[in-house]
Formats: structure tokens, sequence, C-alpha cells
């Protein structure tokens, strides 16, 4: 029988390479709803290869277009932010969340609410609802699978074991391209978005260059995995081949290695908790030769620091630390803002003294976020 999916943020890199392993396995898919912001174009041709029942385009101004588009094919065209929940919300075997941002929040919390199994790529909705999000994982009986590399190698290394018997997991950091570059404040985007080893979007490839990916990976992981703050490391490990590591008290460590490829994690959640074929080559470990590992610089670059220490103040920090964030690297990638200032805006806002108070609810979380970002920007822009 098929298998029903709906794919948020289909027009990404994440989304497209969930479409392409549904492309190669089309007999066993039924594709639900696919969304975009406004890449009308990416969004109308996969629904129809795909036969999609609807296609929504979170940007209102294009819902023309999109009808355009789809004219005569019978799939549904819908815009809007709730349109985006109404569809997120349809019952389907499996979400992929992959919307960039905190801007994908409220539809995975409507695919959350259907009860159902959300493969989540989607890293700063869980950073900024956290507790939120989980909670109502447990209330609706939905299952949260993490597509996220690092997050997806520790629940692959965590099969068959027990989490009490877990001493400690340790996330693994490419570092980025600029880690070995020393001036930081003359960095264009071209060079931060230029990752080693992952072809992604922008945004997630402006934080791999800042080490900000991997202080949203530690909160992340910190929500997934049931372990104190002091029991999940970072460790630098430029060839990305050990995607993460888990250290149980006997002493024995297991980790997760596979090429630097997401069709790898997403394969193992579209299939979990079987397993499917994608098209790796095998690992040919005498060609990569050498594997090295290094303790993160927090001085050049503080994302980490600033980001644990988020994650240990709770409440609204979290949030917080995302919407400064969020609002600092498209300043960046809007060439309005030097590379170095990403961290040094994020830190100034977490500084100010009258930061919310601890959000209950997604209204709650939401306007956390606003307000972060209204903080940011009054940074950016002094009036
Ligand atoms: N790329 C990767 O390899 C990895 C990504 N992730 C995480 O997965 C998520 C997606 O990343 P990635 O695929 O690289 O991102 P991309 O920028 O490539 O794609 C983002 C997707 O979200 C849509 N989108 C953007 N803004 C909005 C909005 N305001 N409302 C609704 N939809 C929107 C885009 O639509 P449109 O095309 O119309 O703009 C696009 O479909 C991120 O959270 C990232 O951190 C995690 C691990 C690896
Ligand atoms: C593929 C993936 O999961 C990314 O989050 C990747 O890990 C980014 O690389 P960095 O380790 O450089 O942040
Ligand atoms: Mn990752």
């Amino acid at each position: 029988m098929k298998r029903s999916i709906s794919i948020l943020g289909a027009t990404g890199s994440v989304g497209e390479q969930t479409l392409d392993l549904v492309r190669r396995n089309a007999e066993s898919w039924k594709v639900t709803a696919l969304t975009a912001n406004s890449n009308v174009a990416e969004l109308a041709r996969a629904a129809r290869e795909f036969r999609a029942d609807i296609a929504v385009v979170a940007d209102e101004r294009y819902l023309g277009d999109l009808r355009d588009a789809l004219a005569g094919s019978g799939i549904e065209a819908a815009a809007g932010r709730a349109a985006l929940c109404e569809a997120a919300s349809r019952p389907v075997d499996i979400t992929m969340a992959a919307i960039v941002g905190c801007a994908g929040l409220g539809p995975v919390m409507a695919a959350i609410e259907q009860g159902g199994t959300i493969a989540l790529a989607n890293k700063e909705a869980l950073v900024s609802a956290g507790e939120v999000m989980t909670a109502a994982v447990a209330k609706h009986g939905a299952t949260l699978l993490p597509v996220d590399s690092e997050h997806n190698a520790i629940f692959q290394c965590l099969q068959g074991g027990e989490i009490g018997d877990v001493r400690s997991i340790t996330l693994t950091a490419s570092g980025g391209p600029l880690r070995m570059i020393e001036d930081l404040s003359a960095v264009t985007p071209e060079q931060a978005i230029a990752h080693p080893n992952w072809d992604m979007g922008a945004k997630i490839s402006v934080d791999s260059a800042t080490m900000f990916n991997k202080g949203l990976e530690l909160i992340e992981a910190h929500h997934l995995f049931p372990l104190k703050l002091d029991r999940i490391r970072i460790v630098v490990h430029p060839q990305s081949v050990i995607h993460s590591l888990v250290e149980y008290r006997d002493g024995s460590t297991l980790a997760q290695l596979g090429p630097s490829d997401m069709r790898v994690p997403i394969a193992s959640c579209l299939a979990w908790p079987a397993r499917m074929d994608t098209p790796m080559e095998p690992l040919d470990l005498p060609a990569i030769g050498e594997m090295t590992f290094f303790a993160p610089d927090e001085v050049r670059f503080p994302a980490t620091r600033l980001a644990r220490e988020a994650a240990e103040a709770g409440g609204a920090a979290p949030a917080v630390l995302n919407a400064a964030n969020e609002i600092a690297v498209a300043a960046f990638l809007d060439r309005k803002i030097a590379f170095s200032r990403i961290a040094v805006l994020v830190e100034n806002v977490l500084n100010q003294n009258d930061l919310p108070d601890a959000p209950r609810t997604l209204e709650e979380v939401l306007r956390v976020d606003e307000d972060a970002r209204r903080r940011a920007t009054r940074i950016l822009e002094p009036v």
C-alpha cells in the first residue's frame, strides 16, 4: 500500500532531496501537500510531477501565479500562513518539515496536532518552541524523527540502547568554510555559504560558518534526547564523515558514518524503523584517508557558547537567540552587516534585561520570536 507524505519546504535543499527519494520509489508514495514560500515555478512543477493534492505558497502575493501554473491539473492551489497550516494538518503517514526558520513553526505544530510522524529538519522551530513542541508531540501521540544529520546519527546510535546508559553524546561540526580564515570581518556572503562538505540552503550555510548551526543543534539535541546539557558535547571534525557519536557507560562509543549527503538521514526517516535503498556509493575509507578532530574555538566563533548559555537560561532565551540570529543572517546576506557582527548582534539582544517570560503556548512563542526580531532590527536600524 502507498504511504502518504507532505513536504513543507518542498522547493528547498532538504525538500528537493526528499522528492528525489520519493521519485526513486514513486510507486510507494502518495504526495498530499507540497509547500514553498514564493518559488511558484518549482512548486507547481513538483506538484504536477508528483500529482499532489494541494500546493501552497506562504507568500499570498503569489497565489495568482500558482493558480495559473496549476490550471487544468486538478491540484488545489492555496496561499498564506493559515493555508500552510491547513495543508500541514491534513492526515498523512509522514510529514517532512523542511521550511527554514521559525516561519516553519506554525505548520510543524499543525502537523504534530494530526498525530502522525514528523521528520524534522526545521531545527529553528524546535529551538524556538522547545517544551511547547515536545509537549504537543506527547499530547497528540505524534512521532518526531530527527532529519538533521547529527541528530539522526545519534537517533540511530540509540536504537537498541537505553538513554539511562548513555554517558554523553557528541555532535560533530565541520567547522565551516571559515575555520582557517584569519580576518572574519571581511568575509563575503559568497565565502560564508561555500560549505566545504554539504550543499545546503543559504541560511544554514551561514549558520555553519558562524557555528550558530552547531549552537542551534546543541539546543535541538537537548530537546530530542533527555540528557543534561553538560552531557552534550561538540567536536570539530572537518571531514564530516562521522555525523555524531553516543558514548555509553561501559566505555563503548557508537558512531554513525556516511557520505555528506542529506539523502542518507532523510531516507533513514522515510523508511524508519526499516531501511530503504539510496543511490549512495559505499563509504571509501582508504580514499578518505584521515579523520581529524579539534576542540571548538569559542573565542573566534562564540555561537556555541551563546547557545549553551541560552539553553542553560531556558525560558525565552533560545527563541530570542534564534530570532536574533535569523535577523542577523538575513542582514549579512543582504550585505548590510559584517560577518563578525552576527554573533555580536545576537549577544546584544540576549543581554537585554527586559526579555519576555518563558513562552507556554505556540502563540506566546510566536510573540517572543516577533519581539526578538524587533529588538534585533532596532539595533541594526536605530531610529
Ligand atoms: N540543507 C540541508 O542540508 C540541511 C537543512 N537543515 C534544516 O532544514 C531546514 C531547511 O533547510 P534548507 O532546505 O537548506 O533551506 P532552503 O533555503 O534550501 O529551503 C527552504 C524552504 O523553505 C521555504 N520557505 C522559506 N521561507 C519560508 C516562509 N517564510 N514560509 C514558508 N516557507 C518558507 C522555501 O520556499 P522558497 O523556495 O519558495 O523560498 C523552501 O522551500 C532548515 O531549518 C535547516 O536548518 C538541517 C540539516 C541539513
Ligand atoms: C547536514 C547537516 O546536518 C548540517 O547541519 C551540517 O551538519 C552543517 O555542517 P556544520 O557541521 O558545518 O554545521
Ligand atoms: Mn546538522
